[in-house]
């Protein structure tokens, strides 16, 4: 690369051609050249450039040329040992060459035109010899004329040589004009191929652009044509999705095609069957139309008879009109009669019922019979009660027996009557039926007052509340349903009505609201009597719709009930408990309007002071007394209703107890009043049992003078 610049600079045509020169040029030029064709050759294998022709010219002749101007220069007696940079350079030296310094490697320097050999150069000068040995100056000295001709022929070779290097000086110059030609020449054609070079390189430049440019357009062709190629396939993807849609069109086109060619040809039948039957209906029509003409005829008939019976309609209607008429009257008619009959009966009703002897009465703490002890029998002993009246159920007799001071039995027969006596195998249905009545006579407008009187578990609560089965219904629902029954019947009479229930509890001479909610009443209640009938102050008064209502009403007021225990019977009611329904109905026909009222009356123990075991419990004397008190007030009430309607004017002790002051309206007037008796089978009870007769007596007497009267008036 270093002799590269050389190159390119002009040479200097004054510069002496010397063969160093000449041959360092020559090698210089050759290697140069060489180099760079190789280098031109390599850029040419490699970017491919067709520019052989002038290289392989310009290579031969740099070999050629140095070669020859080499091998003069060999003949010089000079050691060229290094580079052309070492030698001097100038024309003198190609013109006057110094003579060879000699040195051992000389001999093998020397050229062929030289034939003395080296010693005789080495003997003259005291020099050195060829064997390389010094000779001394004596020895010399003898052979001076053998030196002096070898001196000349040294000398004449000398010359010679002198004449050859002349020679040679101008053939070499002449060689080197020759080589200094062909430098130029060479250098014209290095200017050519650098110019060529650089139009190649710049060529190759642009090539490189353009293959740049080219690659570029190439790649961007390339990606177009992959976009393109991607869409294209993209697009035959969709084209690929629309065909397989348009292939299930097309399958689901022909199945409809199919259905519809099917629906065409099953219309083309329906269409021949409807024919056919348009055919079969006009023969129908034909028919009909002829049935309908004679129809006319018949319907032309029967307006004629319509209009007759709408004649006998109407009169049908006015017939009915008056018998609705007759009806009412006859309603109005039945009442009275209904009503004189129970009067006739007795407005104060006294009936007596004895339970059986129960299971429990042997033993209070044990119910079963085997274990019995004599004690448990003589408490379960019955009494002496018969029945002598086997037809009208009117008659009791109670039979007792007692040891006289002589010691001696006495026997003693009571025989009480009553309105009707029920043994101890009646059943709630039969005794019922005598009161069913009554129920009539509230939905007439009556006020109506059942009570249940007799000793702690004598069976007054089973008479009016009864069981739970069907059989041991109590009175109060079975008055309640007759009542509901009996509004029912008279609704298409006219009347509506309307009910509400309220059940109150007297305990110790005060009133407890049994429908009261939260904790036990602990109100005080007044009892209030006016225009439109008694009313009490603060208690519930429950609409009642149906008989189910009322049984849910008496559910309520048990639970609330005070229950006090007695020696008596172990559920003893300490209380009296009033159920009071009160019924208003209104003939929407009429005009008319009634009110009425039940009172059912579950009455507390009667037993006397010493048998109830009250008399050392201060509590329980104190409700004993008012029990008492109140029932002694019922009877002295009853007794003085008896003289009034008996004597006249007779003052009513109702305010004597809350109970009778608040069934004063249910006792008074031409209110219906029935007291059901119950009793005790067990000669334990014996002795109560008998005071309940007693005063059931007193009543029914009160009752029989009464009704004597009543009767006396109605005739
Ligand atoms: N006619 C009857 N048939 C069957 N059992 C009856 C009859 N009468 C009453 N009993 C039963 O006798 C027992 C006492 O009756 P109940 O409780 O009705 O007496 P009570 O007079 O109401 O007593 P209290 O005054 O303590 O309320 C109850 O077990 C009842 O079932």
């Amino acid at each position: 690369m270093s002799r590269l610049p050389r190159l390119r600079s002009s040479p200097d045509p004054s510069d002496p051609p010397i063969p160093s020169i000449a041959t360092t040029l020559g090698f210089s030029m050759s290697t140069s050249t060489l180099g760079y064709k190789r280098k031109a050759e390599d850029d040419l294998d490699a970017e491919a450039l067709d520019q052989p022709r002038k290289l392989p010219a310009i290579g031969n002749g740099a070999t050629a040329r140095p070669l020859a101007a080499s091998r003069s220069a060999l003949n010089r007696p000079t050691t060229i040992t290094g580079p052309v940079a070492k030698q001097p350079s100038g024309p003198q030296r190609l013109t006057r060459p110094e003579p060879p310094k000699l040195s051992t490697s000389a001999p093998r320097r020397t050229t062929r035109a030289t034939s003395a050999p080296p010693k005789q150069l080495g003997l003259s000068t005291g020099l050195i010899r060829p064997s390389g040995r010094v000779v001394s100056a004596s020895r010399v000295a003898s052979g001076s004329e053998l030196q002096t001709k070898e001196f000349r022929d040294l000398k004449n070779q000398v010359a010679s040589i002198e004449s050859t290097q002349l020679a040679n000086a101008e053939r070499l110059a002449q060689t080197m004009d020759a080589e200094r030609a062909k430098v130029a020449e060479l250098e014209a054609n290095h200017r050519a191929l650098s110019l060529e070079l650089a139009n190649a390189k710049s060529l190759e430049l642009d090539k490189r652009r353009e293959l740049v440019s080219a690659s570029d357009e190439i790649e961007k062709l390339r990606m177009k044509h992959a976009k393109e190629i991607m869409e294209l396939e993209m697009e035959a993807k969709s084209k690929a999705r629309e065909a397989r849609e348009l292939a299930d069109e097309l399958r689901l086109a022909k199945s409809d095609l199919e259905r519809e060619r099917d629906n065409v040809s099953n219309l083309k039948a329906t269409l021949s069957h409807q024919s056919t039957s348009h055919i079969a209906l006009n023969a129908q029509i034909n028919a009909l139309q002829a049935q309908k003409a004679a129809t006319q005829m018949q319907l032309d008939a029967l307006m004629t008879t319509s209009s007759d019976k709408t004649l006998d309609l109407e009169t049908a209607h006015r017939r009915i009109l008056d018998l609705e008429q007759d009806a009412r009257e006859s309603e109005m008619v039945r009442r009275k009669l209904h009503n004189m009959v129970q009067e006739l009966k007795g407005n104060i009703r006294v009936f007596c019922r004895v339970r059986p002897v129960l299971t429990s009465d042997l033993s209070p703490s044990s119910s079963f019979t085997s274990n019995l002890t004599p004690d448990d029998e003589e408490k379960g002993r019955e009494a002496d009660i018969t029945f002598p009246d086997k037809r009208d159920h009117k008659e009791i007799v109670v039979s007792s027996s007692s040891s006289s001071a002589m010691g001696s039995e006495r026997k003693e027969i009571y025989n009480f009557g009553f309105d009707r006596v029920f043994e101890p195998e009646s059943t709630q249905v039969e005794v019922f039926e005598e009161i069913s009545f009554l129920a009539q006579s509230c939905v007439d407008g009556y006020n109506v007052c059942i009570f249940a009187y007799g000793q702690t578990g004598s069976g007054k609560s089973f008479t009016m509340e009864g069981g739970s089965t069907e059989a041991t219904t109590g009175m109060i629902p079975r008055a309640v349903n007759q009542v509901f029954k009996a509004a029912d019947d008279l609704k298409s009479k006219g009347w509506e009505y309307k009910m509400d229930g309220q059940f109150l509890e007297i305990y110790n001479e005060t009133i407890n609201d049994l429908l009261g909610k939260g904790e036990f009443d602990k109100k005080k209640h007044e009892i209030k009597h006016d225009k439109s009938g008694t009313r009490v102050t603060d208690v519930n008064v429950m609409p009642l719709q149906s008989p189910a209502s009322v049984t849910s009403l008496l559910r309520v007021a048990n639970s609330r009930r005070t229950v006090a225990a007695t020696l008596m019977n172990e559920r003893s009611s300490r209380s009296h408990s009033v159920f009071t329904l009160r019924i208003s109905g209104t003939n929407t026909h009429t005009g008319e309007s009634c009110e009425g009222s039940l009172n059912l009356v579950d009455l507390a123990g009667s037993e006397r002071l010493n048998s109830s075991g009250a008399a050392g419990d201060k509590d329980r004397l104190k409700e004993t007394q008012n029990i008492n008190k109140s029932l002694s007030a019922l009877g002295d009430v009853i007794a003085a209703l008896g003289e009034k309607a008996e004597k006249g004017e007779k003052h009513i002790p109702y305010r004597n107890s809350k109970l009778t002051y608040l069934l004063q309206n249910s006792l008074s007037g031409n209110s219906k009043t029935l007291m059901i008796l119950n009793l005790s089978p067990l000669a334990a009870h014996l002795n109560e049992s008998l005071c309940s007769l007693r005063f059931a007596t007193k009543v029914n007497n009160t009752m029989i003078g009464t009704a004597k009267k009543q009767i006396r008036g109605s005739s």
